[in-house]
């Protein structure tokens, strides 16, 4: 192992540029270790999306010190791969160690639950079904892994969702507002099975959400998004 964290980042910072200004996100330290649960909490358009871009390598850093990755006993240089546009490594990267939870559940309508669940694994070369039967045995949709997904409730399409993101067993999960089509009642499920599923696995879990009670039930350590004082343009500073 290298003694690392999973994720290290240090004086991170990525800038939407629009003709009123633009924002700017800044991240001066976040370290998110192995199998540990982090809750980024914030106001709509304090940058959690932005955030979240940026720890799934979707989006590049305008300046970074450090952005370092250690999935496998290596640490991946992030913000080097960046520099030299290395998409492939980074893409590479994303499939093989993280998992991620859309919104709107992103499973593929024309795939059973059980292909949908079987895809990552596929497209990483892994053999199937893997944990897949057991990690829909465990959030109770194993009776339902033949139909598709519009066959499905919201909330049994929203479980289905969150063990796709698991089924290539990654070390990161992240979730963007997994709960925002739900009622209530349904995102707390939909939280319990993130925080039950991840733990379970030994995943680390980046969970994003406006809403302080969803963040509480997480009970993962809480990473603010919060309005940069005293600067020229729009933007916010992520403190732990
Ligand atoms: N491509 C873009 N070009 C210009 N500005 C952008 C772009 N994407 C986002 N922004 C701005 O950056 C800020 C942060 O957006 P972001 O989506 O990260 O916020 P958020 O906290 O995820 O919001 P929400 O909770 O509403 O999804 C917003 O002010 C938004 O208008």
């Amino acid at each position: 192992m290298t003694g690392e964290p999973l994720l290290r980042l240090e004086g991170v910072e990525r800038t939407h540029r629009a003709a009123d200004g633009g924002f700017a996100l800044s991240v001066p330290r976040l370290d998110v270790a192995a199998g540990e649960r982090v809750v980024v909490l914030g106001p709509s358009g304090s940058g959690k999306s932005t955030l979240l871009d940026l720890l799934a390598f979707l989006a590049a850093p305008d300046r970074a010190e450090s952005f370092l990755f250690s999935p496998d006993g290596h640490s991946h240089d992030i913000a080097a791969l960046w520099r030299r546009g290395d998409r492939a490594a980074l893409t590479r990267l994303r499939a093989a160690h993280m998992g991620y939870v859309l919104q709107t559940g992103g499973l593929l309508p024309y795939l059973t639950v059980r292909e949908n669940l079987l895809l990552a694994r596929r497209l990483l070369g892994l053999e199937v079904p893997g944990p897949a039967d057991r990690l829909a045995e465990a959030v109770g949709v194993a009776d339902l892994l033949g139909r598709r997904p519009a066959q499905l409730s919201i909330g049994q399409r929203q479980r289905v969702a969150v063990i796709r993101a698991l089924a290539h067993m990654p070390r990161m999960i992240l979730a963007d507002e997994p709960t925002a089509a739900l009622d209530a009642g349904l995102g707390e499920r939909v939280i319990d099975t993130l925080v039950a599923v991840s733990g379970a696995v030994g995943a680390a879990l980046v969970l994003v959400t406006h809403d302080e009670e969803l963040a509480c039930r997480a009970q993962g350590r809480i990473v603010r998004c919060q309005a940069r004082r005293g600067a020229d343009a729009p933007g916010s500073v992520v403190a732990a």
